[in-house]
Order: structure tokens, then C-alpha cells, then sequence
């Protein structure tokens, strides 16, 4: 069934002895796609290799599909060669685009989005496709960053048009399918809702979102998990670029997204209309704007690659789901979700069913950056202190350090230098990237990629936000298995790397990621939900706490020397705890949390321990446990946190009114002790375990430390509302006072009225008399 495509005088042939298969250069929901030769033209192109046993549609279907899509021939849209069909694969040939797709990009270099000029240009030519297939009768229906791909020279085109969409589509997307394999971040209301019908316009709420996905880094609504993206875009006021972070966009550029963004598509702009909008004119040549992003980037190829082991990593890290979400997940999973038949109301009780703690994802972005702030800015000086002792010496460590992945965490942890090798050349590395030492350190993997690896070149020194979405697939789509990779590209699973085989074997890990699942992996190619501990996709605070602050699991620049951590413990504190028995006991302010103490080894203390040859196998347990506390601890941390945060607006209503402000010490900042808690957990690995009781100690102790704080705080809080309620109390009296004398002042006035009045009518009774 092959074919060529439209407009191209070159033939090329359907023998896949033809094509030498070389590196993986992008994965999706649905194929994976590689760099490779056609041979007799010696021509490096692409081949995307879907997996047929997924299809829904018939082989005819696609056959119908591929010859209507021959017609299609435009710069800015990538066409296929030609297909056919290899084993149980379709073979999409196609021009191989050097730089990979925009969120790829994005992943690798700008976790925070492009700046505006780049942006302008890849949204213009994006849109030029659009106006193309809409003129021929075509709606694309997957608009997003992923599926817009670049190349050396910095042009764009628009890919996943075609044989590949209509694999899953039969030309209809809609209603062929009976899995969810959209990504609903990008979906337009209409097309979220059955039998509302839908048109070409829902593409340009979809080039709305990727235009918000470009300039953010993350589509919106993406760490949610899909059935709630999928009614907050049915329900929610449309998303635009109307926040704090927004503020440095060009107005041209918040209104042309405000236009695509409405919610009934008939008033939504055709692309050739919004060709016109002043946002493009000024755009610049993409030659220009584009090519400039990935000057110095590695190729492709190792770009992916250290992205996969990052999301190897990332997927390490989830912890197990509750029996509760599993068998949700599962049982959702059997029976499939169509994205296009779906009853609302079931939907909403399934996600009602997610746990899922905030609801306001947009402010929670600004919360982000307000806790960032509280630490760069408030306790400049205390962070910098910290920062110093914990960058000397620096050591990246490993992602992916779950207690629950043994396979990871036994590369990370005993084979480090071998499988996922962490350490970097420090100052190469950082001479290369142009970051400084507490940037975000993402994108640490492996030596041999990383040491060729740029670092995400964000916006703001230390942000290390990072959401990862994913089209929404069921638990198992995963059938590229490793034998079967193997022999596509002509690789024995021998042969392989062994960090291959690790992303290979993660790859295969089931997900368990709520009512609609997560691809298997986590997919490269789409943004928005976290891979998820618990089992949901987000962790209600957890995320807010990874987002911007703090990122908990690992990614730090820290010292494996001269740390003496434990000097820096309040330790009264300790001492004080300590005595009680159990190092943490139940605290009525911030809920239950036991520290087991029954699981200690008996009758040995922590010095004790760290001091005699204990065998691993006796110590993992208890590490594991302790670190699954921990991070119930850092919930419960960040939950304080945000109650200290919200003191700021008492302080603020203080300085305006009559309130004296919260005393508050750069000590006492509990933004800072955390901080050192989440570096301190990927430093317990860090130290070899040798000095782990010396460092889970210290974390106790400032968790109690933090606990004091906020309760102190909070009585601090508790005394200031009392103060203003008796002020209110004694103006609301003054107000009755006043309000009284006020009654009484105008019950006089009426009857000095009345008098008056009266005085009148007599005065006229008399004349009449004496005229009478
Ligand atoms: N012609 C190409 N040249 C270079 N890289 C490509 C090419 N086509 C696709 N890729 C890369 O492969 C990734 C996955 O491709 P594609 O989006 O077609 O897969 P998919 O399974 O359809 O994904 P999804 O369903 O999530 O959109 C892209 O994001 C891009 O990075």
C-alpha cells in the first residue's frame, strides 16, 4: 500500500530493505518514529512506525486515507513520502526534521516556554498549515506543540496530518475511536462535547492552547488529570495569558490567543482571518526567531534519549497507587473510555473520584512563584548560606531514587557511574551551559548525554517547574516491547546499552494514573500530567510543592562533604522530641503522623547504627518506610507552609490598617528548612547510606522545628484576630452610639415639623376668621 507523496518528483520505494533504520528520534501515543536512510537515494529522512494491532481502522480505511493525503503538499506541512506496512507496523515515511518537535524542545531547553518573537514565528507558519488543510476541506484535530516540528533551518511545519491520524480516525476521529487517545488539554469545548458538533475551528482553539502551551512551557490545565481537564474546558472561563506571569506579553499577542480561546467556536476566528491580526505581521522570519533556539543544542537523537531517561527516571519516582485508585484505574481500563461518547455525568462523579486537592490551577502557578519568592527574596541572605554549603563540591544525583522501583533505584544507587550515570563534570558542564549551580538541574541523566546536554535555559534562575501531560491512553499501550524495537531497528536487545534496557523496562511498567491512564511512558511528546505518586496525577500539594520551590526528588546541587547538617539543628528541638519517646509524635495542628518507631531496629540508636556494619537488607526497610514518611511529612510541611504564607496577608492588612505585624525572623522561615529537607533526601543516597540516620535525624528534627514555627505562628494569628475583633467590637459600638443619637436627632426634627406645621394651619384658621 505504499504511496508518494503529492508534489514530490521523488519516488520512494515500499522494500523496507531500503531503509536502514538509525536512532530513535521521537516517540508518541501511537508510534515512534526514527531517524533513517533511504538507501538508494543515500536521503536521511523519518519513519514513524505505528502499531497496527492498535488501529481501529481498517486497512482499506487507511489506504483511502493515504491517497486523499497524497494531495496534500504545502512548506509547512510535513507529508509522507509514502507507508507500508512492515510486520504488524505501518511505516510512515516522511522529510526528517533535524530539530525534533516544539515540545521537545521546550522539555529540553525552555521548561518555561519560548520568548515572544520565537513563538510569533512558529504560531505564523503553524497557522499558514492550518489555513491550507482548512481551505482543503481538512480539520487536523491535533494541534499542539509536539506535532509541530522544526528544522535545522528553523522552519516549521505542522506534522501528524494524515495516514498516522487517520490510522486512529478513519477521517472521523470522533467517533471511531473507543479509547482516549486525544490529549484533552488541547480540545476544543465543542469537540469535548457529544454531539455538539464541531468544524474547523476547532483547530484554532487548539493552535489557542498550543499558542498559551509555547509561551508557558505546559499547556493549561495540564497537571490535571484528563476527565478534569475535561470539564474544567466545558465549564471554566476559557484560559488566556492574563496572568501575573503574563504580564511582559505584547498586548497583539494576549489578543490574538483571546480570540482563538472563546468558547463558542462560531465566533472564533478562521485562520485566514487571523493570518491578518497585527500579532503576525510583526512576526519575524523564522529563519531568524526559530533557528537561534537550538544553536547549540546536541542532535536530536541524544536530546531524546537523555529525555527518556529522564522520564525513566520520572516514572521511577511514582510511588504505588491505593488499592482504592488501582482498582479505579483498572476498572477503567477494562472498559474503556470514548472520548466521544461519554456521559458527563459519570464522567463527573469519576472525577470527583481523583483525588485532587486544588481546584484553581492558575493560581496555583502564582502561588508557585509567591513561595519562591518568600525564599529567594525574604531570606536572601539564609538561602545563600545554604546554597554555599550545598554547592561546593556539587553532585548531581539521580532522578528516580523511589523507594519503589528497585530497578532504578539499584542502578542509581549502587551502580552509580554505570547504568544512570549521574555525576557531571561540574564546571564543563556549567562553563557549557551558562547556568548557575542551583539552575534547574532537570534534565541531569546521564553522563555521556548530559556531558553533551544543554541545560533548560529558564526564565527565572531556579525554577524547576516541570509537568509532563500525556495523551491519554490505556494502561497498556506500550506495544513497541523491546524484542520488537529490537527488530525494527535491526538491534538485538543484547546489544543494547543497558540504559536502553532500563528505558525499555520502564517503558513496559504498568501506569497507574487514574480513571483515564497514562501512556505507559511517559510520553515525550505531549505535556501536562505528572507521572503521579498515588496513583493520581497529582498530589494535591505534593505538586504545588514540586512545581516551583522545591524539587523534592532529587535534581540538586549538593555536597557530599563537609556537611555537618546536623550542627545547623535547633537541637533543643530535638532533644526536646526526642524525650517524649518516638521522635515524631501526632500534632494536633497539622494532623496525624506517626513515625514508626516499632520499626527501628531495637535497641540500637541512630548513633549506634550509623556507626556498626548494618547490613542493607536489614536498613532498606526501614529507609523505605522512613522516606514514604517523609514524604507524607513534606505534604503535611507544605501544608504548614501555605498556612505561614497566608499570615503575609494579616501582615499586609496590618501595615494598612491598625494591626502591628507578625514578627517573623529570617530563621524562622520555613520556606528555607524546607528547602533543606527536599535537597536532603536525594543527599541520603547521595552519602552512600553511611550517614543516612545522621541526616533522617536532622530532617526530623527540622520537621519539628517547622511544626514549632507554624504553631507559634498560628497563636501569633490567632492573638491578631482577636485584637481586630474586639476593634470591630468597639467601632461597631461607637456606630450604634452614633446611629442612635442620629434617631433621636431626627425624631426631634419631626416634631419640630409638626409643630411648625400646626402653627401653620392655625395661623390660616384665624384669617379666615376675622375675613368671615
Ligand atoms: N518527521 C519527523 N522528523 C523528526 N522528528 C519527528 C518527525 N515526526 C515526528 N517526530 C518526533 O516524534 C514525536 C512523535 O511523533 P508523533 O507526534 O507523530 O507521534 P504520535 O504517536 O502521533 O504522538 P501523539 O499521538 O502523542 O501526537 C514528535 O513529537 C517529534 O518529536
Amino acid at each position: 500500500m505504499g504511496r508518494t507523496g503529492g508534489g514530490n518528483p521523488r519516488t520512494y520505494s515500499v522494500k523496507p530493505s531500503d531503509y536502514k533504520l538509525l536512532e530513535e528520534v521521537g516517540y508518541g501515543a501511537s508510534a515512534t518514529v526514527y531517524r533513517a536512510i533511504y538507501l538508494p537515494f543515500n536521503e536521511v529522512v523519518a519513519i514513524k512506525c505505528l502499531d497496527l494491532d492498535r488501529c481501529n481502522s481498517n486497512l482499506d480505511d487507511v489506504r483511502r486515507e493515504a491517497q486523499t493525503m497524497s494531495l496534500i503538499d504545502h512548506p509547512n506541512v510535513v507529508r509522507a513520502y509514502c507507508s507500508f506496512v512492515v510486520e504488524r507496523n505501518l511505516w510512515v515515511v516522511m522529510p526528517f526534521m533535524a530539530e525534533g518537535s516544539c515540545l521537545h524542545l521546550m522539555k529540553i531547553a525552555y521548561p518555561d516556554g519560548f520568548e515572544e518573537a520565537a513563538i510569533g514565528s512558529i504560531l505564523k507558519e503553524t497557522l499558514k498549515a492550518l489555513d491550507y488543510l482548512h481551505r482543503q476541506g481538512h480539520i487536523h484535530r491535533d494541534v499542539k506543540a509536539g506535532n509541530i516540528l522544526l528544522d535545522t533551518n528553523g522552519f516549521v511545519k505542522l506534522a501528524d496530518f494524515g495516514v498516522s491520524a487517520c490510522m486512529f480516525d478513519t477521517g472521523d476521529r470522533q467517533r471511531s475511536r473507543n479509547t482516549f487517545v486525544g490529549t484533552p488539554c488541547w480540545m476544543a469545548p465543542e469537540v469535548l462535547q457529544p454531539g455538539s458538533g464541531y468544524n474547523s475551528k476547532a483547530d484554532i482553539w487548539s493552535f489557542g492552547i498550543t499558542a498559551l502551551e509555547l509561551a508557558h512551557g505546559h499547556a493549561p490545565f495540564s497537571k490535571y488529570p484528563p476527565m478534569k481537564v475535561l470539564l474544567m474546558t466545558i465549564q471554566n472561563a476559557p484560559p488566556g495569558l492574563d496572568y501575573d506571569r503574563d504580564k511582559s506579553c505584547d498586548q497583539s499577542f494576549k489578543e490574538m490567543v483571546a480570540m482563538c480561546l472563546v468558547k463558542d467556536q462560531t465566533k472564533r476566528p478562521t485562520a485566514e482571518k487571523l493570518l491578518k491580526h497585527s500579532f503576525f505581521k510583526n512576526a519575524k522570519p523564522p529563519e531568524l526567531s526559530v533557528k537561534k533556539l537550538f544553536a547549540e543544542l546536541p542532535p536530536l537523537w541524544n536530546r531524546v534519549k537523555a529525555l527518556q531517561l529522564k522520564d525513566a527516571a520520572q516514572l521511577a519516582l511514582k510511588r504505588m497507587p491505593s488499592a482504592e485508585q488501582e482498582a479505579l484505574s483498572q476498572s477503567e481500563y477494562q472498559r474503556g473510555v470514548s472520548a466521544w461518547n461519554f456521559d458527563l455525568e459519570d464522567l463527573k462523579a469519576q472525577a470527583s473520584l481523583v483525588r485532587d486537592d486544588d481546584d484553581d490551577l492558575q493560581e496555583m502557578h502564582e502561588e508557585d512563584e509567591k513561595l519562591r519568592s518568600i525564599f529567594l527574596e525574604k531570606d536572601a541572605p539564609h538561602s545563600q548560606s545554604i546554597q554555599g554549603k550545598l554547592n561546593s563540591n556539587c553532585e548531581i544525583l539521580c532522578e528516580g531514587q523511589s523507594s519503589g522501583d528497585k530497578l532504578l533505584q539499584g542502578e542509581c544507587l549502587n551502580n552509580k557511574g554505570k547504568i544512570l550515570e549521574c555525576d557531571v563534570q561540574e564546571s564543563g558542564f556549567q562553563e557549557k551551559t551558562g547556568l548557575k549551580k542551583n539552575g534547574s538541574l532537570t534534565e541531569a541523566t546521564t553522563s555521556t548525554i548530559e556531558k553533551e546536554m544543554v541545560m533548560p535555559r529558564t526564565r527565572t534562575p531556579v525554577k524547576v517547574r516541570q509537568t509532563y501531560s500525556g495523551p491519554l491512553m490505556p494502561g497498556a499501550v506500550l506495544t513497541h516491547s523491546a524484542s520488537e524495537r529490537g527488530r525494527l531497528s535491526e538491534r538485538s536487545e543484547n546489544d543494547k546499552p543497558l540504559t536502553e534496557k532500563v528505558i525499555s523496562e520502564v517503558r513496559r511498567t504498568p501506569s497507574f494514573s487514574g480513571p483515564l491512564m497514562l501512556p505507559n511512558r511517559a510520553s515525550a511528546n505531549s505535556l501536562s500530567a505528572p507521572i503521579k505518586s498515588s496513583g493520581g496525577f497529582r498530589d494535591s500539594l505534593d505538586d504545588k510543592s514540586k512545581a516551583n520551590l522545591v524539587q523534592i526528588k532529587g535534581r540538586f546541587s549538593v555536597t557530599s562533604e563537609n556537611l555537618d547538617l546536623v550542627k545547623d539543628i535547633p537541637l533543643s528541638t530535638v532533644q526536646r522530641r526526642s524525650s517524649q519517646g518516638s521522635p515524631l509524635r501526632k500534632s494536633a495542628s497539622v494532623g496525624d503522623w506517626i513515625f514508626d518507631s516499632k520499626q527501628l531496629p531495637v535497641n540500637q540508636s541512630p548513633k549506634e547504627l550509623n556507626n556498626s556494619i548494618i547490613p542493607a537488607s536489614l536498613l532498606m526497610p526501614h529507609l523505605q518506610n522512613l522516606f514514604q514518611q517523609t514524604s507524607i511529612q513534606q505534604d503535611l510541611i507544605m501544608n504548614l507552609l501555605s498556612s505561614l504564607q497566608s499570615t503575609e496577608v494579616v501582615d499586609a492588612a496590618a501595615q494598612n490598617g491598625k494591626l502591628p505585624p507578625l514578627p517573623r525572623s529570617p530563621e524562622n522561615n520555613g520556606s528555607v528548612i524546607f528547602w533543606y529537607h527536599g535537597s536532603l533526601i536525594p543527599l541520603c543516597y547521595a552519602l552512600g547510606w553511611i550517614d543516612a540516620w545522621k541526616v533522617l535525624i536532622y530532617i526530623l528534627a527540622l520537621i519539628v522545628y517547622v511544626i514549632q514555627q507554624a504553631e507559634t505562628a498560628a497563636s501569633e494569628r490567632e492573638r491578631l484576630l482577636l485584637m481586630r475583633i474586639s476593634e470591630l467590637q468597639t467601632r461597631m459600638n461607637s456606630l450604634t452610639d452614633e446611629l442612635t443619637a442620629e434617631k433621636l436627632k431626627y425624631i426631634q426634627l419631626q416634631q419640630q415639623l409638626i409643630a411648625v406645621s400646626s402653627q401653620d394651619e392655625n395661623g390660616d384658621r384665624g384669617e379666615g376668621v376675622s375675613e368671615n
